[in-house]
């Protein structure tokens, strides 16, 4: 579904992101780890089409959209997670998933049908605010959200771009630890129907472990192993890399 070939990413002579390969097939779960500045981010932002990569390519589907911007990306389904930033705090939260499915569906909104598509742009934000069990809080201003429920706004907003393929970049960041486990069972519904993908970033191992199907691990800028959680759990290699921190 979405693959990176030889994908580098070179800042003068050093690699930041040192020809990664990985394939993630319809309906996985693949988990990023890695130490600090391994290099995970600078991946996702590769294969979202916020950098150009100096090597390599981005396929989906087979396709090759390495030279696509990342507007274009997310029109063919790749969709990351929107940053606190594109959140209107001023709106309320419904309000705000509206507008990300309108900006979705724009071009295809005649005039003349106005009503019809108003009330299936608010079906689609419920269903989508259903979906991350913020249905109750639609009439909050999105500023007042504590973070655990701006994390599921996130991924409302994101879901409202109908992503077939979705990059999660540190979706735990934040949230309280009591939070953590009704978010994790977001997180694991998303790729449960439809054959969506999921490629997440992320520094809770035992999150990682509880909703990966494959884990990659990247290290300096390269990928050290990509296999089932028991399998790079028992990688001597990874172990070493993270080595003083806890695995
Ligand atoms: N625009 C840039 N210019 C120079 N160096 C950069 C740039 N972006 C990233 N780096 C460097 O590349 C390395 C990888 O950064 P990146 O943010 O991708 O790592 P990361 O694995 O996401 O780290 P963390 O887990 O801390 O978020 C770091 O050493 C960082 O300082």
């Amino acid at each position: 579904m979405l693959a990176t070939r030889g994908l580098t990413w070179r800042i003068g002579e050093v690699a930041i992101v040192d020809s990664v390969y990985l394939d993630l097939q319809p309906g996985e779960f693949l988990g990023v780890i890695g130490p600090n500045g391994a290099g995970k981010t600078s991946l996702f932002n590769l294969i979202t089409g916020l950098r150009r990569p100096t090597e390599g390519k981005v396929l989906l589907d087979g396709a090759d959209i390495t030279a696509l911007a990342p507007y274009q990306r997310a029109r063919l389904g790749l969709g990351r997670t929107f940053q606190a930033s594109s959140v209107f705090g001023s709106l309320t939260v419904r309000e705000n998933v509206r507008l990300a499915v309108q900006a979705h569906r724009g071009g295809s909104m005649k005039l003349w049908r106005r009503a019809a598509a108003d009330r299936e742009v608010a079906a689609a934000a419920d269903a989508a605010l259903d979906r991350v069990g913020l249905h109750h809080r639609g009439a909050a201003l999105a500023g007042t959200l504590a973070h655990g429920e701006k994390r599921k706004l996130e991924i409302a907003l994101l879901l409202a771009g109908e992503p077939r393929v979705m990059l999660l970049d540190e979706p735990m960041a934040g949230v309280s630890a009591e939070d953590v486990p009704e978010l994790v069972s977001v997180i694991k519904s998303l790729t449960g129907d439809s054959g969506r993908a999921v490629l997440m970033v992320e520094h809770h191992m035992d999150v990682i472990l509880e909703l990966a199907d494959r884990i990659a691990v990247m290290h300096h800028g390269a990928l050290l192993a990509c296999d089932t959680p028991d399998t790079v759990m028992a990688n001597a290699t990874v172990q070493e890399a993270y080595l003083g921190e806890a695995l």
